[in-house]
């Protein structure tokens, strides 16, 4: 419960939409008790004024009596409506207040993880998978909305009513208040019994739901491979499986839920029944009139709803505290990655590893060991090696989506650490190894890393990243709709798109990840060309696993298993006849016999 605690902030935040709230609950429950008095009057009214009208049997008066006997009660029926209508104007109010307000509630909440989503690193992001951080901001939060807003107001109206009409009943008669309330507990308990298996049914039902939607999910990702290895059939039987799952948990639900309104009635029946029999009996004694009995009815109607709500209230309650837990294990997550300072800085791009190495925090896999390595500022470094070897780990170290565990990178020979991160990222052009693109037109991909999206420069990244002919190409152009809801891009495309993002930053330093794996050789060589002359007197960082890509460069460092094996420039190595030799006249050998 104390997890709770976490949401006062916003109850204090929001404290004057709150209170009148309060004041209009405690305000709609007294026109709740007050009709029930006037049925008693009514009720008594009736007895007294049959027995006068039989008084006057045979009279002219009679008529008379008849008369006023029918429009008093007019009025009495006339007053029990105005006043339902006060009451439900108040309750209109109570709920623009208490219930907007957890909608407010909801979206600051919904906001402040967000945001701190964003402030945490990469492997937060590889310690949680996307299912449950999605859940905890959409899922978690309505349970927890469900706390600020309808348990508490349920609760507080369950509270006000109890003690007025408590009040009112012990007024009128105490041993018929006690018996007549004498099974509510009783009702509350149950409530909160069947309600228990119905939450815990829920639970199951919803798990079985998200296994369902990821396999359909995952089914409609896989189409191709599915459709290719003829798995249709097999998928089918595999989903008809999980249906099955899911049918027979709903099935078990709907049978507890189908015991819900008949013991809720049975309850309140039972109340009725203690109340008109001890009742009849206390009207018999001359203790009550039997205006008294209508009256208690009423009352012990009036609460059988906030009876039930108090067990549904307290589920609500258990669930929300269970969601604000998950919550708050991430709002309490220290990012790893911190920056802390906001001075302003000029990048110029130099790059220096002194014994750099690093373990993945999550897999404890030891990627990088012992590396030292300096790129001046306008230089271009390749680093090639075997698949594995460390080469992403070190473009990751570069844009500091991790920390070194020992050594020191410096950027323009200061820790990396002690400069601003946010400055230094804009002005670091980065296109990682698996392109994500958004689902957007790519116009507004291109333009992600600007402030304002300016089509000629777009335009001119597109040109540089030798993608432009085939945007060109496209009916809409620029303003062509990538992913789900617009048309599928090759691999190279993608891949193109995605380096003309990084340029169009005009970064001081820029790292292409094995981004041109998927483009041919011939534009792989219209891009580095025009890189050459984007990227003059700025910092270039290549990974590649072709040669041929990175010959030109000013450094080379070759890596294995984690370590340098070699660096140097292309002749250097070449004159080494080591690893990269090999590799050449290895892939020297391979293009020779494919042409
Ligand atoms: N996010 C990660 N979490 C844990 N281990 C990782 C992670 N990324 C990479 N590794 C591991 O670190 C090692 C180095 O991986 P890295 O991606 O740097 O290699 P690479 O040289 O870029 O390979 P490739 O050429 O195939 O892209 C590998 O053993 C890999 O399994």
């Amino acid at each position: 419960m104390k997890e709770l605690a976490y949401l006062n902030k916003f109850f204090l935040k929001y404290k004057w939409q709150l209170l009148p709230g309060v004041v209009f609950v405690i305000i709609s429950n007294f026109f709740a008790v007050i009709p029930a008095q006037i049925i008693r009057i009514a009720f008594d009214l009736v007895n007294e004024n049959i027995a006068i009208y039989r008084l006057f049997n045979g009279f002219d008066k009679q008529d008379l009596i008849l008369d006023i006997f029918g429009s008093s009660l007019l009025l009495f029926g006339g007053l029990v409506i105005l006043l339902a209508i006060i009451r439900g104007l108040f309750l209109f109010f109570m709920r623009q207040t208490i219930i907007l307000t957890s909608r407010h509630i909801e979206f600051d909440l919904k906001n402040e993880i967000y945001q701190h989503y964003q402030k945490l690193s990469l492997a937060f992001y590889r310690r949680n998978n996307t299912g449950d951080l999605m859940n905890r901001v959409t899922e978690d939060v309505s349970r927890v909305r469900m706390y600020v807003g309808p348990a508490i107001m349920y609760t507080i109206n369950t509270a006000v009513l109890f003690i007025l009409i408590i009040i009112a009943m012990v007024n009128v008669n105490l041993k018929l208040a006690i018996y007549s309330l004498l099974p509510l507990p009783l009702l509350a308990i149950t409530i909160y019994y069947v309600n228990s298996i119905i939450n815990h049914k829920s639970e199951k039902i919803q798990r079985r739901l998200s296994t369902l939607s990821s396999f359909v999910q995952e089914t409609f990702s896989g189409i191709r491979v599915i459709k290719s290895y003829v798995k249709e059939e097999t998928l089918k039987k595999g989903f008809e499986v999980e249906s099955e799952d899911y049918k027979t948990e709903s099935l078990a639900l709907v049978k507890v839920q189908a015991f819900f309104y008949p013991i809720m009635l049975l309850m309140v029946g039972l109340s009725t029944i203690i109340t008109i029999y001890i009742g009849g009996l206390q009207v018999m004694d001359g203790k009550i009139s039997a205006g008294n009995i209508a009256e208690f009815i009423v009352y012990v109607n009036q609460l059988t709803f906030p009876v039930t709500s108090l067990g549904w209230v307290t589920s609500l309650i258990q669930r929300a505290a269970a969601s604000q837990k998950r919550i708050n294990e991430f709002l309490k997550t220290e990012p790893e990655i911190t920056n802390p300072n906001p001075n302003p800085i000029d990048i110029k791009g130099a790059i220096k590893f002194k014994n750099v190495s690093f373990i993945y925090p999550d897999t404890g896999i030891k990627a990088i060991k012992n590396i030292s390595f300096e790129i001046n500022k306008g230089e271009l470094l390749a680093i090639i090696g075997r698949t594995g070897s460390g080469k992403s780990t070190i473009a990751n170290l570069i844009m500091r989506m991790y920390d070194v565990d020992k050594g020191e990178i410096s950027i323009d020979n200061q820790n990396i650490k002690h400069i601003n991160l946010e400055a230094y990222r804009s002005k670091t052009g980065f296109v990682p190894q698996e392109v994500f693109l958004f689902s957007d037109t790519i116009g507004r991909n291109i333009a992600f890393g600007l402030d304002e999206l300016d089509h000629l420069k777009v335009e001119e990244a597109a040109k540089n990243a030798a993608v432009y002919k085939n945007i060109m190409a496209f009916d809409k152009k620029f303003e062509t709709y990538i992913g789900e809801r617009g048309i599928t891009l090759s691999g190279g495309q993608k891949q193109r798109i995605s380096i003309a993002r990084a340029i169009i930053k005009e970064p001081e330093i820029l790292i292409f990840d094995d981004c041109l794996s998927a483009v041919d050789t011939k534009t792989e060589e219209e891009i580095l060309n025009n890189l050459g002359k984007v990227m003059k007197g700025k910092t270039s960082i290549i990974i590649a696993h072709r040669v041929s890509t990175i010959k030109n460069a000013d450094k080379i460092l070759v890596l294995d298993n984690g370590e340098i094996a070699e660096q140097g420039n292309h002749d250097e190595l070449m004159n080494k006849k080591g690893l990269y030799f090999d590799l050449y006249e290895k892939q020297l050998l391979e293009e020779q016999q494919l042409s």
